[in-house]
């Protein structure tokens, strides 16, 4: 479903300020695979996630989505084929719009993928129905301003809107790393039941090791540019945090960065 193929990316090539962002990054993704990725900061897990949206190009390498060649296609073109979530929950919607303008406008970033509605009432109980899902009672509050929800709320809407129309590829950034606990944790149990419902091809990357376990049937460590570590889903069920700091400091032959946030605690 995805493949990213020998990507390299050094930004300011040539400058005091190089950088090599992702270093012959290679990683197949079957349908329905649900990959987390974790990683120090800096490592290059945003910008492999930008590469696969399109909003960068690699310098080398290709990209597959779905059996088609993507790697020049341009971010806009890309949209039909990829969902994301952001870590801002203000990212993903427009605050001065409804509930339900802004599902439309998400809806019909996709429908090119199948999904067609006759006429507005169908679209409508579709919008309800999938909202009712949340279990936030946002399917009553349709011609609601989003800008009025809160961050879980509004998070939660993003994932909707990422997910409802099946995209090929759903990209999770950090997407749970600016709410409180508990909202992170209703974020968390949306993903999974979203991500298992529409059976999604997924990659989630957090900083949250223990959500990094708990989510998905595949990991992968990077560092540096660089995928260190690939746990498939034999090893995934029985993985532990220090399992992680182990694999890390035999790989590395140095400690991982052990914070609160690494941690998840
Ligand atoms: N547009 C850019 N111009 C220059 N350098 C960049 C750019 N984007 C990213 N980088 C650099 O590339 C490296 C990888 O960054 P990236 O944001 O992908 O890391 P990350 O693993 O997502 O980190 P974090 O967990 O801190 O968000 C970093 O050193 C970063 O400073």
């Amino acid at each position: 479903m995805l493949k990213l193929e020998g990507i390299n990316k050094i930004f300011n090539e040539g400058t005091m300020d190089e950088k090599v962002a992702l270093n012959n990054i290679n990683l197949h993704l079957a349908p329905g695979d649900f990959v987390t990725v974790i990683g120090s900061n800096g490592a290059g897990k945003s910008t492999m996630l930008n590469m696969i949206s399109g909003a960068l190009t690699p310098d080398f390498g290709a990209i597959t989505i779905d059996g088609k060649e993507v790697t020049k296609l341009p971010e806009f073109k890309r949209s039909q084929y990829i969902g994301r979530v952001f870590q801002d929950p203000m990212a993903g919607t427009a605050p001065t719009m409804t509930i339900e303008e802004n599902l439309a406008i998400a809806y019909s970033r996709n429908k090119k993928r199948g999904l067609r509605f006759g006429v507005n009432r169908e679209r409508k109980d579709f919008f309800r129905t999938s909202l009712e899902k949340l279990g936030l009672n946002l399917e009553n509050r349709l011609n609601a301003k989003v800008g009025l929800l809160s961050g879980g709320e509004r998070q939660a809407l993003s994932l909707l809107m990422a997910t409802f129309t099946r995209p090929a590829i759903l990209l999770l950034d950090e997407h749970t790393a600016a709410l409180d606990p508990s909202r992170a944790e209703l974020i968390t149990n949306l993903t999974k039941q979203l991500v298992e419902e529409n059976n999604l091809t997924t990659l989630m990357v957090t900083h949250n090791m223990q959500q990094a376990i708990d989510l998905g049937n595949r990991l992968i460590m990077m560092d540096k540019g660089q995928i260190i570590l690939e746990v498939d889903e034999s090893k995934k069920p029985t993985l532990t945090i220090p399992d992680l700091m182990t694999e890390f400091e035999h790989i590395r032959g140095e400690k991982m960065a052990s914070d609160k946030a690494l941690l998840g605690s």
